[in-house]
């Protein structure tokens, strides 16, 4: 059997191949659980025999090196957390609320699928992707931009024109279910570590430290939201900054629609849940948020969460095992 050195020898050459056909040519020539386990492999194999490694050995390169931890970011507005409906009645009060307060006959809510992803926030200064941070505990984050940068729906610089200065957009990080069944399928087959669902994995593989690791696993986004805006307006209704958000090259769920009073939303609900299982990605729920910006501003919040979104959850469903 070869000795550790010329085992360490063949890794290098076949995660450098695998590597450079990845990158250079956007060929995937070994499945990305295999690349993960030779990666693993040649780690566990260096730390055992440290006069191994070298420079130029792949758990060694710069900016591919896994890093320790990510850096912490503050968010300027925070990433809120969502008040729960679970019935009818508690979706009826709270539509009841708001046009008590806002004096209100009819109430207008942008209903929206809620993602069962990561909830991330994308900073871009004079239209340039600069920084994206995970929600953290809502004030503090983590900086996973290198990941995100490795995400093909997420624009580097914005289309169109007329955008802030500084413009943050949140959102969700998720994995279709399709690209979920082909990472267990292919991790099964090279004894890597099957995911429990798109959620973990997109989670995982948002957290690696290695971007180049994280690039191999296929997430997507969906905007939903905003967060600090300078120099610039932006339109005074939610669903049209959705639509002006889409113009500006981020993926907007076609799901996300503008609806009227607590009817709307309940037949928005039932909509969804009949469609859930056709989705090519998991949701949980769906949220209601009051439309229009200067009524948001009048609801306030209460604690963390808004008085003016809900999420109205489905009720739990068996995880089918994979
Ligand atoms: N998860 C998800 O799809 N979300 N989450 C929000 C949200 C969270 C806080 C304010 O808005 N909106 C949508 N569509």
């Amino acid at each position: 059997s070869p000795s550790p050195a010329q085992r360490a020898e063949i890794l290098r050459r076949q995660i450098d191949e695998a590597g450079k056909a990845y990158y250079d040519r956007d060929e995937q020539l070994i499945p990305d659980a295999e690349y993960d386990r030779l990666v693993r492999e040649l780690e566990a194999l260096e730390q055992a025999h440290p006069e191994l490694v070298n420079a130029d050995s792949p758990t060694q390169r710069v900016g591919g090196k896994a890093a320790s931890r990510f850096a912490e970011v503050r968010h300027a507005v925070p990433m809120l957390s969502l008040g729960n409906a679970f019935s009818d009645e508690e979706v009826q009060d709270f539509v009841r609320r708001i046009s008590e307060r806002l004096r209100r006959d009819t109430v207008r809510f942008s209903a929206e699928p809620k993602l069962d992803g990561l909830a991330i926030s994308l900073r871009y200064e004079d239209g340039r992707f600069v920084q994206g941070a995970t929600r953290g505990d809502g004030t503090t984050g983590e900086d996973v931009s290198a990941n995100l940068r490795q995400i093909k729906v997420i624009p580097h610089t914005l289309q169109g024109s007329g955008w802030p200065q500084v413009l943050e957009v949140r959102g969700e990080v998720y994995m279709a279910r399709a690209d979920f069944e082909a990472y267990n399928a292919d991790a099964r087959l090279h004894e890597g570590k099957v995911l429990a669902n798109p959620r973990n994995a997109a989670a995982g593989s948002l957290r690696q430290l290695d971007p180049k690791m994280s690039a191999r696993r296929k997430l997507s986004f969906y905007a939903y939201g905003i967060g600090e805006v300078r120099g610039g307006e932006l339109p005074p209704t939610h669903s049209a900054t959705l639509a002006q958000l889409k113009e500006w090259g981020f993926p907007v769920s076609e799901l996300c629609q503008v609806v009227e009073g607590g009817e709307g939303l309940l037949a928005y609900y039932r909509d969804i849940a009949e469609r859930r299982d056709g989705l090519a990605f998991d949701i949980d729920g769906v949220v209601y948020k009051l439309d229009d910006r200067a009524g948001q501003e009048q609801m306030g919040f209460v604690s963390r969460a808004p008085r003016w979104a809900i999420a109205h959850k489905f009720p739990a469903q068996e995880q089918t095992t994979t």
